[in-house]
């Protein structure tokens, strides 16, 4: 590969390729049915397809940068022997070496260069699309007795729906510089196209500041206002920041990274999630994305998260992220000064 390419335009066109790689080790998990569900603490789980994803991208990319910092959300991925070689991506995106670099990221070195990686966001959506897999009623209901995450109202609703909640999941790899998330990718393992009558799963969607965004056709918000939020984590303040807001509509749906596609793609205007939860690994590649697109992710304060590689995890006061700034200040002068001192207390 040719070492004239700036290194920020060569991380991000490995990412991209091996977050399509990375995406195919989440279906392979899916379709042998084993998932491997391990608890980490409350509302929070861990699978075989985040373990192994997380493994599929950290050594991937290391094995190509090794001066580059790259944090991963699992703690403990299984780092006995070698990896399978069929996971290790070491090819970069055509398109994306392609790109012209701007300016202020030419220099960038890759020891300026901190990765936030997010194997599988979305995990609990994850594990309750595995009850779609299941084709016999009977295997299904006995899943759905075992199943740690499901609620007999999110059973009746997963029966109904066509993929379950599995076009919530993302593969997140999120690009930062100076504390800034510059560059991104998400990743949509089970989004469905048709190629020729051909039907064809995943797409890659990504976002390099001053250059814009690809994968993906951007739409303009909706007419109305509706507000994204999550379908796994809410609680009574997460509901009160959801009230004031005055929406049309409000979609509840797993993962930050499906949140911030829905804003892009013209479903919703404004992401909203006053409470702490999300972590850096979450919103950065999101942020990187929307960033491109001429959106705004931050707190519930109005303030954005640092990226640094000795900054906390924890994204303490919240995610409010919009199309666009004026959408976002709307949204950032209904919430009440008390919900936002609140969250601050958190700090
Ligand atoms: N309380 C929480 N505990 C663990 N993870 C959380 C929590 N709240 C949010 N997250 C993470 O942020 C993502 C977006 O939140 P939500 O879907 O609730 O809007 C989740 O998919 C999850 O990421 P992950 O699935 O990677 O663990
Ligand atoms: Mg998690
Ligand atoms: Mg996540
Ligand atoms: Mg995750």
């Amino acid at each position: 590969m040719s070492t004239t390419i700036p290194v920020i335009v060569r991380v991000l066109a490995s990412s991209v390729s091996v977050a399509g790689k990375a995406g195919k080790i989440v279906r392979d998990v899916m379709s042998k049915g084993e998932l491997g569900i391990v608890e980490k603490g409350k509302d929070d789980y861990q699978t075989e397809a985040d373990r192994s994803a997380q493994r599929c991208i950290i050594e991937s990319l290391s094995a190509q940068y090794p001066k580059v910092n790259i944090i991963g959300e699992e703690d403990n991925p299984d780092t006995e022997g070698d990896i399978s070689s069929e996971w290790l991506a070491v090819d970069a995106d055509k398109e994306i070496l392609s790109i012209e670099c701007p300016s202020f990221l030419k220099s960038v070195k890759e020891e300026d260069i901190v990765i936030w990686v997010d194997p599988l966001d979305g995990t609990s959506e994850y594990t309750q699309g595995a009850l779609m897999l299941k084709r016999d009623p009977w295997e299904r209901w006995k899943m759905y007795l075992t199943h740690p995450l499901i609620s007999i109202k999110w059973y009746l609703s997963l029966l109904q729906s066509d993929f379950g909640f599995l076009e919530h999941v993302t593969v997140l790899i999120g690009i930062s510089v100076n504390e800034k998330p510059v560059a991104g990718v998400i990743h949509q393992p089970y989004f469905k196209t048709l190629i020729d009558g051909e039907k064809k799963l995943g797409r890659t969607i990504w976002g390099l500041q001053e250059v814009g965004v690809g994968g993906f056709t951007a739409a303009p918000p909706p007419d109305s206002l509706v507000i994204t939020t999550t379908r796994s984590h809410s609680n009574p303040i997460v509901e009160k920041a959801l009230q004031v807001m005055n929406a049309s509509q409000i979609l509840r749906v797993g993962g930050a990274g499906y949140k911030v596609l829905q804003l892009l793609e013209g479903v919703a205007s404004i992401y909203v999630f006053a409470s702490p939860g999300c972590k850096k690994w979450d919103t950065c590649a999101p942020e990187a994305v929307l960033n491109a697109a001429g959106g705004k992710l931050t707190d519930i304060l109005g303030n954005y998260y640092k990226y640094g590689a000795s900054e906390g995890k924890p994204n303490k006061t919240g995610v409010l992220a919009a199309v666009n700034g004026e959408l976002h200040n709307y949204a950032l002068t209904r919430i009440p000064q008390e919900l936002k001192d609140k969250l601050a207390s958190n700090k």
